[in-house]
């Protein structure tokens, strides 16, 4: 009897703990206003609610609270989103160990676990995207624009005159993963299925092994986690494609230094100059890398570019003066970076899309690191351990910040290149693809931005003259734009979207 009094009161005492501890952290928080829950089991029916209609609750939080912080309530905790100008600069200037990027990446994604904790110990590679790849785009453009070109002939396999029906955004994954790891790997590689295959589906387990292991609780997710994760198939697989090539690297550079003759110029070259600790260069670590930053590119520029396919057939109109602007400029210039360059209406088009669709209402997802939280310029104090997102939606459809927002306009941004150039002889620097603000945050903002969005625009802006040059293309139904498919907080276009292809008819 004695002992289950005991037992009984123990109970209650974690219990109380519990809650106290609970009502200590709520009492925190009380004054940041909360969306789609109240009440004591707030975390879980609002929780249940934000997995199937996160969009509308953002968008309710944004509609009411914008300009300041709200939360939303995920199964177990409660997520802070910011929408307005003050705060998203606020957040994107706070450095790293305030407001971590890689640690929120490392909550959502199990990095450790699914991509291996060197990953974001050394991230060696994305300085080698932020300089290297993007320093090398002029000189590496042709063997992009070859692998495009082939990579559109060979998978749409169109007779001179027969139009096809193709869904997009299967056709243009394979085209983004050829043509990236055109400059990653090179050829013949980048044309090896099988790789194609693993580069794409790594993005896929990564994500869905890192829900599953999310699922456990922490003190067994180190423990079953490794069993569920598939990192080692993975990196054994990419050792099988490029082991060899890479060894071969390795050793001409142990054996002529670093600047051995006939290096070739791509990313596994640039790796190789990058990495600062000598465990790293060897060929899992790089092939590891390899894998990360393919799970950066390929999934982000195929979806941007077949919303931007969606947009063009939905507005048939733009065809006529994207064609004049690519042949003009190819023209003149040949199919180079140079030609790129000069293509503003292509870029303004690519841009335009880029604001109307994007994966989903929040991104820029960050912890808070700081041990006092992290306070806002309005006194909102966001607690320690907890994640912030901003409403990078809100953002884009904000009247505060474009003219008609619900409206797409494919030339907003080259209107205001031109009028600016017209009137004061000088460009508009802030109204490119690749500009980041506050009020475009595709490609986030500030201390995080996109290392990765200079290829991005090159390969999206290539891709795009090169269609409208070469091919004729239309909506399955005329009028119709296939609507995003929606799984909780993200948002993807119609992976059954389909639209005719033909190859140009004069
Ligand atoms: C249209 C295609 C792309 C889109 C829309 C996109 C978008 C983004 C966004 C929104 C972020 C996060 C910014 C933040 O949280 O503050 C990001 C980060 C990143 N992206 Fe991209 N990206 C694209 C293509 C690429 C490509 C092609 C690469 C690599 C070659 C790349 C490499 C990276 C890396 C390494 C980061 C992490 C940066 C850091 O930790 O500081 N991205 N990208």
């Amino acid at each position: 009897m004695d002992n289950l009094k005991l037992a009984l009161s123990s109970v209650a005492t974690v219990c109380f703990l519990l809650w106290a501890r609970r009502e200590y952290s709520e009492r925190k928080i009380s004054s940041i206003p909360a969306v789609g829950a109240s009440g004591i089991w707030a975390y879980y029916t609002g929780g249940w609610r934000y997995l199937f209609r996160a969009p509308e609750m953002v968008e309710e939080g944004c509609r009411k609270y914008r300009g300041r912080v709200f939360r939303v309530p995920r199964l177990f905790r409660w997520d802070f989103i910011i929408s307005g100008s003050t705060l998203v600069q606020e957040a994107v200037t706070a450095p790293e160990n305030v407001l971590s990027l890689a640690a929120a990446n490392r909550d959502s994604l199990q990095i450790d676990l699914t991509m291996g904790p060197d990953i974001s110990r050394n991230p060696f590679h994305i300085d080698a995207v932020r300089t290297k790849v993007t320093r090398n785009l002029s000189r590496c453009f042709p063997g992009i624009r070859d692998e495009i070109s082939s990579a559109f002939d060979e998978l749409l396999a169109l007779d001179e005159n027969d139009g096809k029906l193709v869904t997009v955004l299967p056709l243009m994954m394979q085209v983004a993963a050829r043509t990236t790891n055109h400059l990653f790997v090179g050829l013949p590689i980048c044309r090896n299925q099988d790789y194609l295959n693993l580069v794409v589906q790594y993005t896929i387990d990564v994500a869905l092994r890192a829900q599953l292991i999310s699922l456990l609780p922490s003190f067994l997710q180190p423990i079953l986690g490794p069993f569920i994760s598939s990192r080692n198939q993975s990196i054994r697989q990419g050792i099988k494609h490029l082991g060899p090539l890479i060894e071969y690297r390795i050793e001409q550079e142990k054996q002529h230094g670093p600047d051995w003759p006939g290096k070739p110029n791509d990313y596994i070259s640039w790796l190789l100059e990058s990495v600062d600790v000598l465990d790293e260069k060897t060929v899992s670590a790089l092939v590891s890398r390899i894998l990360a930053t393919n799970m950066a590119a390929i999934h982000t520029t195929s979806s941007v570019f077949t919303y931007a396919l969606f947009d063009l057939t939905a507005y048939p109109t733009y065809v006529t003066a994207l064609r004049q602007e690519a042949e003009q400029a190819v023209e003149e210039f040949g199919w180079t970076k140079t030609a790129l360059n000069k293509m503003h209406k292509i870029d303004s088009f690519l841009r335009e899309s880029q604001r109307m669709h994007d994966n989903g209402p929040v991104a820029m997802s960050r912890q808070v690191l700081d041990p006092m939280g992290f306070k806002f310029s309005d006194e909102s104090v966001i607690p320690y351990g907890s994640i912030l997102n901003i409403a990078s939606r809100a953002e884009h459809f904000s009247p505060a910040n474009y003219d008609h927002p619900d409206v797409f306009d494919g030339f907003r941004f080259s209107k205001k290149r031109e009028d600016r150039e017209h009137t004061s002889g000088g460009g508009l620097f802030n109204q490119h693809m690749i500009s980041t603000g506050v009020d475009h945050l595709a490609f986030g903002h500030k201390l995080h931005a996109c290392p990765g969005r200079f290829l991005a625009a090159t390969e999206l802006k290539a891709m795009l003259a090169h269609l409208v040059v070469h091919y004729d293309l239309r909506a399955e139904i005329e009028g119709v734009r296939p609507p995003d498919d929606v799984f909780g907080i993200v948002i993807v276009p119609n992976r059954r979207g389909k639209l005719w292809f033909r190859k140009r008819q004069y």
